[in-house]
């Protein structure tokens, strides 16, 4: 009999999982699996209840939370030779690597996908040879925004609290000097964000990064170069129409290895949450992970 692990975060989603959990239990002793879960309770626990999960041989372990617990459950699995099969039921704020492999934010469509068993391999990025992502590493003020909303700002407001935070923070967007080395280019220079991707879903936008591939090897690389509140309002408009790309102040490139280093201080951001500060290493580890999918809404993936 196969056997699943659910690791949950009891805060996220406005804390409805919980409630849930029996019929989710049910459904998978159903389908002919042996299911059990785990309450996280606190940062980090998410990795090590994953790890515990690889070492115990369960056969796939399902994450269950927003973006935060996603990145804290690959981390775990990613760091294992024997890599379990990854379902996802979103229950964040933003979700953008579920928005990106189509996977509902209802618990009971989401579990049927598991359950169907369809699934991809899809790429890791890895920072510094320590730390990893499945979404984004991204650096520069603007991308501090995701880190200063509170847990409790989003479980009361939910993405309301990210408009009212990104307004609070116009005033203090600024460039930052960054030397970016983009496999054998560099980009040396302030800018104001840069972003390394693995979906084309980032921060809720899903045309920010059109053309990125979930799991050909490469990561897409975007900066912004310095400019004026007015442009830069100017660049997020075009941008929530896919239509930044053609403003000559985006650097727009594939790259399979990234790095960023600073003459001052660029806190970087992993999947939506504080990773660590420059100079860091971005490589992308290419089809790390096998995740479940409804495989029919996949477009854009070499399937294998
Ligand atoms: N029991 C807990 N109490 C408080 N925080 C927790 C608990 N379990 C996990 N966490 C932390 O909460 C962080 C954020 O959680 P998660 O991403 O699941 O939810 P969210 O913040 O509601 O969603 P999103 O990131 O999509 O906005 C996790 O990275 C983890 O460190």
């Amino acid at each position: 009999m196969n056997r699943a692990r659910i690791i949950y975060n009891p805060t996220s989603g406005r804390e409805l999982f919980k409630k849930h959990l029996p019929e989710v239990l049910e459904k998978l002793e159903i389908a002919g699996y042996e299911a059990s879960c785990h309450a996280t309770t606190g940062a980090g626990d998410a990795t090590q209840a994953a790890i515990t999960a690889v070492e115990r041989g369960y056969d796939i372990v399902i994450a269950v939370g927003g973006d935060g617990t996603l990145n804290e459950v690959v981390a775990g699995i990613s760091q294992c030779e024997n890599r379990p099969k990854l379902g996802l039921i979103p229950m964040g704020t933003t979700n953008d690597f579920a928005r990106a492999v189509h996977i509902p934010r209802k618990i009971d469509e989401a579990i049927d996908i598991i359950i169907k068993g369809d699934t991809i391999p899809v790429d890791v990025g890895l920072m510094n040879n320590e730390k990893y992502f499945i979404n984004i590493a991204a650096g520069g003020r603007l991308t501090e925004l995701t880190y200063e909303v509170t847990s409790k700002m989003k479980t009361i407001l939910g993405p309301v609290a990210y408009y009212i935070k990104g307004i609070e923070m116009i005033p203090s967007i600024k460039a930052t000097h960054m030397r970016l080395e983009v496999d054998d280019e560099v980009f040396d220079g302030n800018k104001m964000m840069f972003l390394c991707a693995l979906t084309n879903s980032v921060g809720g936008f899903e045309r920010i990064a059109p053309d990125a591939s979930i799991n050909d090897g490469y990561f897409t690389v975007m900066a912004l170069e310095e400019c004026t509140l007015p442009e830069f309002a100017r660049v997020i408009t075009l941008a929530a129409r896919g239509e930044h790309l053609k403003d000559p102040r985006i650097i727009y490139r594939k790259a399979k290895r990234v790095k960023v280093s600073t003459s001052g201080e660029i806190h970087l951001n992993l999947d939506g949450e504080y990773g660590g500060d420059a100079p860091a290493e971005f490589v992308n580890l290419m089809r790390h992970i096998e995740v479940f999918v409804p495989i029919d809404e996949i477009r854009d993936i070499d399937r294998v």
